[in-house]
């Protein structure tokens, strides 16, 4: 009996691949980057958390969130595995992903273990966010993927261009920006697609093609809105 509740709880454990973002608009990379890490690491699903407001982006003109939301929604549709949480986008306040992690423990309960997913490029700015050792000691892991245009010319290099994952090169860089970081980080070579919100909001402006660059639903949704033009 006892070994039959140990079983059913250890079956009950969610291991969460938490994919946040402005997502002004959700695209590809996101996609891909998002279902590598999923069966990479074996993950029970990706929740997809558009922000409300980014607190790193309060100059930028952002499209509502009812528009972003929706855009991921439809995105996300045909993968059972991926689900979108709309717990910042309905918070009054800036997201905060330190805040945003312990309501997502109130509503998920203990037996979720998240991991969250982000891009080589953000990761450099991580000792920046809000309580990010907050942030740390919420996690199972903090995931990194490589980006496409992050390498040499910044700081730490990117260990994704090498494709040498266990540089301890970087390690040592990371830790000195921000303590503990590597105990977390895992990272996990996805395909490296050069693609970005920033450039698909002006080729739309532009008139210019987006088709092939995110699901069509989404390219559609951008076109009976009327976004980005
Ligand atoms: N092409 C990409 N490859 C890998 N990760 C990416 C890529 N694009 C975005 N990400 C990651 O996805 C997360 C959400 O990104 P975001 O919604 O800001 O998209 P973006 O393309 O960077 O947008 P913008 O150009 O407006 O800054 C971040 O962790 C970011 O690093
Ligand atoms: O909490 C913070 O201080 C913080 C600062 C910058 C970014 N974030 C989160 O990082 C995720 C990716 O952000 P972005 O700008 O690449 O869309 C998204 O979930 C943001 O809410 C969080």
């Amino acid at each position: 009996m006892e070994e039959q509740q140990r079983s059913q709880h250890t079956q009950s454990v969610e291991h969460i691949g938490i994919m946040g973002g402005t997502f002004d608009p959700i695209h590809n990379a996101h996609l891909a980057v998002a279902e590598e890490v999923r069966v990479a690491l074996n993950l029970s699903y990706i929740l997809f958390i558009p922000t409300g407001q980014p607190p790193h982006k309060r100059t930028h003109h952002l499209t509502p969130a009812q528009h972003r939301l929706a855009m991921v929604e439809r995105a996300i549709a045909s993968n059972p595995f991926f689900a979108c949480s709309r717990i910042e986008v309905d918070w009054a306040g800036p997201s905060y992903t330190t805040d945003t992690l312990k309501r997502l423990r109130e509503q998920l309960g203990s037996r979720a273990c998240f991991y969250f997913i982000i891009g080589w490029d953000s990761l450099l700015d991580l000792h920046k966010w809000h309580d990010p050792e907050g942030i740390l000691a919420q996690l199972t892991a903090l995931v990194a993927v490589g980006r496409p245009g992050y390498s040499a010319s910044g700081a730490l290099g990117n260990p994704f261009d090498q494709d040498n994952l266990d540089n301890t090169e970087y390690n040592t860089k990371l830790e000195e920006r921000l303590p503990g970081i590597t105990r977390r980080l895992r990272l996990v070579q996805a395909p490296m697609l050069e693609i970005s919100s920033t450039d698909l909001r002006q080729r739309v402006a532009q008139g210019r093609p987006i088709r092939y660059q995110m699901p069509d639903a989404v390219t559609e949704y951008i076109r009976e809105h009327h976004l980005y033009q």
